[in-house]
């Protein structure tokens, strides 16, 4: 269920079919913010294994809807190259089918809301509420020194596209994150650590969906054990049944033989008295 979706292929999707489609379905998502550089698909990879949530991110599913060759994706490519936030129309819609086709209710939505008019957009749409927002919290210089040692060939890690990325963070995201922190719904961590100890904190604010995996689990290690159990009575009463019909044939088979010794004496007594 777990592990990352590619992008649908189409982004023409009908709004109030998806909204309706979520409304019935509940998923429990879980926003990932954090500077260009944070960490987020980082630790977004190890939350999938250890948690099961399926990750979706909203700049993955642009880049490949980018390369589609269609209108979209040229618009879609060109503001990449620039930093900027693509319309919500389009992220949204991709995010949904994403949601939709990824079978799992636990979602890890990685780079998104990226502005406000991004959340109001998937609130409108999807009627969902984050269960809380993951905010992976790290200084510019550290950022800056990730990103242009990342090298995954993408053609916005290069320094001028770094800082107005960074520059869009400022003044677009924060505000997203300050709107979630006044419902109570941040929690921050210190993302300038190294990757298993930014992991370690992330697992704290998960605990609550490993609760979950552990009370799924205690009924199942009890069926199993029960299940062990009631073979072992029945082996053994299997047993115990062969051991006493075992016992009484022989039993029986011994008094056959005495009447036949009986029996042979009597006849011989028999004959010679005759
Ligand atoms: N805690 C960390 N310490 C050092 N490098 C990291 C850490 N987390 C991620 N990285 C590296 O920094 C780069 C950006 O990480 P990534 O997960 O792609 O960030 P984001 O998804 O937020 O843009 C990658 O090359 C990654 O290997
Ligand atoms: N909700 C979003 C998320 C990303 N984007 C665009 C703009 C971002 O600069 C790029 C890359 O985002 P991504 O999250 O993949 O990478 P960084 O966090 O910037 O390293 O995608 C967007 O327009 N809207």
């Amino acid at each position: 269920m777990g592990g990352r979706v590619d992008a649908p292929s189409s982004a023409n999707i009908n709004k109030d079919a998806y909204g309706s489609i979520c409304n019935g379905k509940v998923f429990k998502i879980v926003f990932v913010l954090g500077g260009p550089g944070s960490g987020k698909g980082t630790q977004c990879a190890n939350i999938v294994r250890h948690f099961g949530f399926t990750h979706l991110s909203a700049g993955d599913l642009l880049r490949a809807e980018s390369k589609s060759g269609s209108e979209t994706g040229i618009m879609i490519e060109n503001m990449l190259r620039e930093g900027m936030i693509v319309p919500s129309e389009v992220t949204v819609k991709l995010l949904l089918q994403a949601m939709l086709e990824s079978g799992n209710d636990k979602i890890l939505i990685d780079g998104f809301p990226r502005n406000e008019e991004n959340r109001v957009a998937f609130e409108n749409i999807a009627k969902v509420e984050p269960e809380f927002v993951l905010f992976l919290d790290c200084p510019q210089d550290e950022l800056e020194r990730r990103l242009l040692n990342r090298n995954q060939g993408r053609d916005d890690d290069n320094i001028e596209t770094i800082r107005k990325r960074f520059k869009v963070f400022i003044e677009s995201t924060l505000p997203v994150i300050e709107f979630y922190t006044m419902k109570g719904k941040v929690r921050k961590i210190d993302a300038s650590k190294s990757v298993g100890e930014v992991f370690e904190d992330v697992k704290v604010v998960f605990s609550q969906f490993e609760v979950e995996e552990a009370t799924f689990e205690k009924p199942k290690m009890n069926r199993i054990v029960g299940f062990e159990l009631m073979m072992c009575l029945i082996k053994r009463l299997i047993r115990d049944a062969e051991r006493k019909w075992r016992s009484i044939l022989s039993g029986m088979a011994y008094t056959c033989y005495l009447l036949y010794i009986c029996a042979r004496e009597f006849v011989e007594i028999y004959s010679e008295a005759l």
